[in-house]
């Protein structure tokens, strides 16, 4: 079932010369997390606030739990849309304890016990009392996430929630907030800027520039078959290589050789490409087909990150971003061969 349905958005804001959104769209499966990732400006927060209901489109339709909330003549008020919001400072009362804070404007009679419910969903029962200045980061997010889904929203919509914790929390709380949705069975709907909390959190991934949008997937499709140049780089480190593709389809010609490639591609033999290779998809390998010297590397204990410059037979250079594994001992101006593994070499479009 769908949840949530943007159909031909757009929105122009008063006095902008250029659309913050252009023809979005966009359809959620129940049970989703889906999150908006792209840099600033790209209209990510727009999105999110029209479908809150704060802001209206001025041309599209959208649907939320199956009923239209906004379109040419309809407009259901944010209150009345069945969605639940955490916004990135969390905006909990300073005044009031984690149960009143929960419990804000919730007027079923079952109050104590729902409050209790989601209390319990986001780990924090025994905590009622607690003011938000007693309470740690992470912990002051699940309030407002159990906020938020008290009311039993078809959606819940967070705004960058990750950006004020530090890194360690971070990840931790990518782990728990995806849990507690999940747990929840409510759809939701993430903006973010950070491509590895979106990467660990979502199901689903709309990548966007310019108020447009440059691909759906999953985290997996997106990072290892990204449909274009913009993709490609901001979603991972990668290479990218011009070429001709192969008769086989399963190649591609460089000047630094022939690289193989995963053939999700609809281009034919013989057609100009690009392909974006990432450094996973490099492999140590005495035997392998790329060749380079070492020009610089980072050892972090778990990776060595490292840029080997490669040569085609007529002298021209480049660069190219590798990931060796951080048992080896490796010295700069050292000549590395590297496999190739096709899974993560992808055919894109330029833009
Ligand atoms: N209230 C507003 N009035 C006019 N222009 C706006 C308004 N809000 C956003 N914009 C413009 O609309 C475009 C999209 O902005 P939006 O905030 O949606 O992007 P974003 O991807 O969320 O960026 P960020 O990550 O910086 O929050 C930008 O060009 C921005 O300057």
């Amino acid at each position: 079932m769908i949840d949530i349905e943007l159909n031909n958005i757009g929105k122009t804001y008063f006095g902008a010369k250029e659309p913050a959104l252009k023809d979005i769209n966009i359809s959620v499966d129940k049970g989703t997390i889906l999150t908006l990732l792209g840099p600033s400006g790209c209209g990510k927060t727009t999105t999110l606030r029209l479908i809150a209901g704060f802001e209206r489109a001025d041309k599209g339709e959208m649907k939320i739990g199956g009923k239209v909330v906004s379109d040419q003549s309809a407009w259901v008020p944010p209150e009345k849309r069945g969605v639940g919001m955490v916004f990135q400072d969390y905006a909990l009362f300073p005044h009031l304890n984690v149960f009143d804070n929960v419990a804000f404007g919730y007027k079923e009679k079952d109050k104590n016990a729902r409050i209790a419910e989601v209390l319990k969903l986001v780990n924090l029962s025994g905590y009622e009392n607690r003011r938000p200045h007693e309470l740690s980061g992470g912990q002051q997010q699940r309030v407002a996430l159990a906020r938020a889904l008290a009311r039993r929203p078809v959606v819940v919509l967070l705004d960058e929630p990750f950006s004020n914790l530090d890194a360690d929390l971070r990840v931790q709380m990518r782990v728990e907030i995806k849990r507690i949705i999940k747990d929840s069975g409510t759809t939701a709907i993430f903006v973010s800027h950070d491509q590895k909390d979106a990467l660990a959190i979502s199901d689903k991934v709309v990548v966007m520039k310019e108020g447009e949008i440059q691909q759906i997937g999953t985290p997996r499709e997106i990072y290892q078959y990204p449909e274009n140049r913009f993709v490609a780089t901001f979603v991972g480190q990668t290479n990218i290589l011009a070429g001709t593709i192969n008769d086989d389809k399963a190649s591609v010609r460089t000047a630094f050789g022939v690289m193989p490639c995963s053939h999700t591609h609809d281009l034919s033999p013989g057609e100009y490409a690009f392909i974006s290779i990432r450094p996973d998809s490099l492999e140590l390998d005495d035997s392998g087909e790329i060749e380079g010297k070492l020009k610089e590397f980072t050892y972090s204990g778990d990776a060595i990150d490292a840029v080997i410059i490669v040569e085609t037979p007529s002298g021209e250079c480049k660069d190219l971003l590798v990931h060796i594994h951080p048992e080896k001992v490796v010295d700069i101006g050292e000549n590395l061969r590297f496999k190739v593994i096709p899974d993560f070499v992808a055919v894109i479009r330029q833009n």
